[in-house]
């Protein structure tokens, strides 16, 4: 089963990932990104990829020097490469996982490895995907995966967002 989650900013991706995520345990192998605020101020300072496997890593912050902007973040290809290629490499061998990735979103897509990976995993027709896609076609890619066929795409929104987990569960399992 390949599952597409899109939906407006903020509307709840991530949040509904995360709770999948725990709900499936060790059979979901992947990643997640999330924002990252600065303590005193609440301010957003830039973005993190957290792994299944408990990795962290601050890939975009606006005090990141990069040729590789989005609005005023610095994304740090490198580094969000080292901490998601290793995983995904392995999700593609073990056929039994659920591959999640949120997001194949803009910071992401600027790793061309990431690309070509997540061209493989969507190509495979026996891959379990789960992963979130931005609303806006971003990247050629995004929209090759919106139509891909045999998949599912499901909009999120504050309306769906309620049941959406057990929606999501019943047709991973
Ligand atoms: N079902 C929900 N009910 C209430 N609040 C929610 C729900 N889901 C998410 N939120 C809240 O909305 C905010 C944004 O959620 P989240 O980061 O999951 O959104 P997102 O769609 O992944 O955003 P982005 O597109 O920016 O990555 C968070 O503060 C979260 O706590």
């Amino acid at each position: 089963m390949k599952i597409f989650i899109t939906g407006e900013p903020g509307v709840g991706k991530t949040t509904l990932i995360k709770k999948i995520v725990q709900r499936l345990g060790d059979k979901a192998l992947g990643f997640w990104t999330q924002e990252v605020r600065d303590r005193k101020t609440r301010r957003r300072i830039g973005f993190k990829v957290v792994t299944t496997e408990g990795k962290e890593a601050l890939f975009a912050s606006k005090n990141f020097t990069s040729k590789h902007l989005v609005g005023s973040y610095g994304v740090n290809v490198k580094r969000f490469e080292e901490v998601v290629l290793p995983i995904l490499k392995r999700a593609l061998k073990e056929r039994d996982k659920v591959i999640v990735i949120d997001e194949v979103g803009k910071m992401e897509l600027f790793s061309k490895e990431f690309r070509e990976l997540v061209s493989s995993i969507a190509r495979d027709p026996k891959s379990k995907i789960l992963a979130t896609l931005p609303i806006r076609d971003v990247h050629p890619l995004v929209r090759e995966l919106r139509k891909l066929q045999g998949a599912v795409l499901i909009e999120l929104t504050r309306s769906n967002r309620e049941g959406m987990e057990e929606e999501v569960m019943k047709l991973l399992t």
